[in-house]
């Protein structure tokens, strides 16, 4: 079987088409959503993705701050940028770059940001929210790989799916909303067992574990809908997923390419959720 092509690029234009129809409506009513995106240091990877959200905001009509902040930044001072962006009544979503440099502690600056400009849904409160079902800010990885998956058609309710990584940002909140639609859930990680066998069982698989090529087409059941979210930069300055697409695709029913799959989508549904920042700010 050669699989069909999860095409995260067009989604993403789809939902970036939504997110800037939601804008225009907003406009009318005098309110323009804005987006901070603060970068500390100079990776170049995250300048890249950095560049890509500024641009994906610049489509879809939703004005944004791109705060740019040098390595040396302190905490005190970090702290001290997001809590004028929190008081700030014209910014509704803010986003702080990850990874930080390794002298600030990242979760003291994502308890700073306020939930309710926390588009990213890393914040304590929109993950307690979201894993009891309540109205928040989806985390925008896993919310994209839901859309994607239901993209194909496929059902998800009572399905086998496998989620390989177990990080708070990515593969936790991934097999989270999973659940939410009432798949049947495995989460892998680094001391799982049989994890070949528990992945060729799986009828929704999930990559998110930072190994290029990690998963062959021996770990995949036949007519999978396989989700690769890994973005691994190999020594050909190429990206490559962790899921090996020659073999997988042979398996698969469905499949995401990297690039121009998982991460795309990421930052169509960070523009939904400053649309819905900048809605919910009008109607307080
Ligand atoms: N497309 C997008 O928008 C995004 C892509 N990414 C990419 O997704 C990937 C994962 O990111 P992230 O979740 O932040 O990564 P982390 O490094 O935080 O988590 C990796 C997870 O994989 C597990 N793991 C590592 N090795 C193995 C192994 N041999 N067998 C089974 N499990 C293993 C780890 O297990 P353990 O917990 O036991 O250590 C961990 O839970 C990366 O490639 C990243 O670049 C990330 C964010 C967004
Ligand atoms: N606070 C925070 N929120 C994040 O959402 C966040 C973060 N920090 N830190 C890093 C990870 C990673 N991530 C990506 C988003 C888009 C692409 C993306 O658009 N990738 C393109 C290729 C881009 C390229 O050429 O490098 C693609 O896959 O086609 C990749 C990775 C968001 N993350």
């Amino acid at each position: 079987m050669e699989a069909k092509l999860i095409e995260g690029k067009a989604l993403a234009a789809e939902v970036k088409r939504e997110a800037a129809q939601q804008t225009e409506a907003l406009k009318a009513k005098g309110i323009t959503p804005c987006l901070a995106v603060i970068l500390v240091g100079e990776d170049p990877a995250s300048q890249v993705y950095v560049r890509g959200k500024i641009n994906d905001c610049a489509q879809c009509g939703i004005e944004s701050r791109n705060i740019r902040l040098p390595e040396e930044t302190t905490q005190e001072e970090l702290l001290a940028r997001v809590d004028e962006l929190a008081g700030d009544p014209a910014v509704h979503g803010i986003l702080v770059q990850l990874p930080l440099p390794a002298h600030i502690d990242e979760k003291a600056i994502i308890d700073a940001i306020p939930p309710e400009k926390d588009v990213d849904g890393f914040s304590p409160v929109n993950v307690g929210r979201m894993q009891i079902g309540e109205p928040c800010y989806l985390p925008c990885t896993p919310a994209g790989c839901i859309r994607m998956i239901e993209s194909t058609g496929v059902p998800i309710p009572g399905k086998h799916a496998v989620v390989i990584g177990r990080s708070n940002i990515v593969g936790k909140p991934a097999a989270m909303l999973l659940l939410a639609k009432n798949a049947t859930v495995t989460i892998c990680h680094s001391k799982t067992q049989n994890l070949q066998a528990i992945c060729a069982s799986a009828d929704i698989l999930v990559a998110a574990v930072g190994r290029a090529g990690f998963v062959t087409g021996d770990m995949i059941k036949p007519g999978a809908v396989v989700i690769d979210v890994g973005i691994n930069r190999g020594a050909d300055g190429k990206l490559h997923g962790d899921v090996d697409f020659e073999t997988a695709a042979q398996k698969a029913a469905w499949i995401t390419p990297v690039p121009g799959g998982v991460g795309p989508m990421t930052r169509a549904m960070l523009m939904l959720n400053t649309v819905e920042a900048a809605r919910r700010a009008m109607e307080k």
